[in-house]
């Protein structure tokens, strides 16, 4: 009884893309997954080892990033341009499947205006609260999670040490995006209507998230949470958990493409993780320890 290699096709799996428009000071935001898969005479590489057909899943993400670099446009119209390119390309290549898809950002709103380059991401939020009540006394902590953000322009990040471990580029122009888990506690458990603080604290967090300059993330926490306890006296103390979700340019010099803040690899991990409590000077760090015991992230 013989054996023989039956259907196969190989890729670069989830290459995940950013792209920014910026043709004027409003941006226009794409967010793509790409799956490249590739088909065709693949004997050689399965039977021998022999790579001489085998179009390096490496190449297909970088082709990905490439043509990318004059405008996505469809989904639909990127996928046959990607399909058509390899397999007209490459003699051994005979059939290629795309499998794409966009992933929705919304323009945050600041004062009623939808913002240049300032985006939320639909979905995947939740409002939260935790009730404790402990030995006659009791705390509301609220909050939400999942709030993911992006901002194309308007975050630097330069002037940290650099020592024979630092590779990073000092940037003056970077895209800066997190999920924001933030948590705050009412100073008090009754008089409060929940609904509209927590409407207004989430605008509240949108809105400076959106139109605070950048110089760090950690600069950015800072400002959510004192914009925050400056605009709602109910909450004593907030607490915020601001993963950094990094979005690194992408080299496509050796291409002979040039790469202004355009095409960006969104990267999964790993992340920077920057956490803080901001809190009002009368108000000791410590104050509501049983409030805070165990709740996740903090
Ligand atoms: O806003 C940032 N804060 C950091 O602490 C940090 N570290 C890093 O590598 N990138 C960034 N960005």
């Amino acid at each position: 009884m013989g054996i023989t290699l039956g259907p196969n096709q190989y890729g670069k799996a989830e290459v995940r893309l950013v792209t920014v428009d910026r043709d004027g000071p409003v941006h226009h935001l794409r967010d793509l997954t790409v799956s490249t898969s590739l088909r065709g005479s693949l004997e050689r590489t399965h039977l021998t080892g022999d790579n001489a057909d085998v179009v390096a899943t490496d190449t297909q993400k970088n082709t990905v990033y490439a043509f990318a670099k004059d405008g996505v446009g469809e989904i639909e119209d990127f996928a046959l341009r990607l399909a058509e390119h390899f397999t007209g390309s490459f003699e051994h290549i005979t059939g290629a499947r795309m499998l794409l898809s966009e992933h929705a950002w919304n323009r945050i709103d600041v004062g009623g205006s939808p913002h240049d380059h300032a985006f939320s991401r639909p979905g995947g939020e939740e409002r939260t609260t935790a009730v404790t009540l402990q030995d006659g006394k009791a705390w509301v902590v609220s909050g939400l999670t999942g709030l993911t953000v992006l901002k194309s322009t308007g975050s630097e990040f330069h002037g940290f040490p650099r020592d024979r471990y630092t590779t990073l580029a000092e940037t003056d122009d970077r895209i800066l995006a997190t999920a924001v888990t933030a948590r705050w506690r009412y100073s008090a458990t009754s008089g409060v209507d929940w609904s509209r603080s927590f409407d207004e604290i989430r605008r509240t967090l949108l809105e400076t998230f959106a139109t605070k300059h950048s110089l760090s993330l950690q600069q950015t926490l800072y400002a959510m949470g004192e914009a925050v306890l400056e605009a709602r006296p109910e909450v004593a103390e907030i607490r915020l958990a601001m993963p950094n979700k990094h979005h690194f340019l992408v080299d496509l010099s050796p291409f002979g493409l040039s790469n202004e803040n355009e095409v960006f690899h969104a990267a999964d991990r790993p992340y920077g993780l920057i956490e803080g409590t901001v809190l009002r000077d009368d108000e000791p760090a410590d104050a509501a320890g049983l409030a805070w015991y165990s709740l996740p992230e903090f």
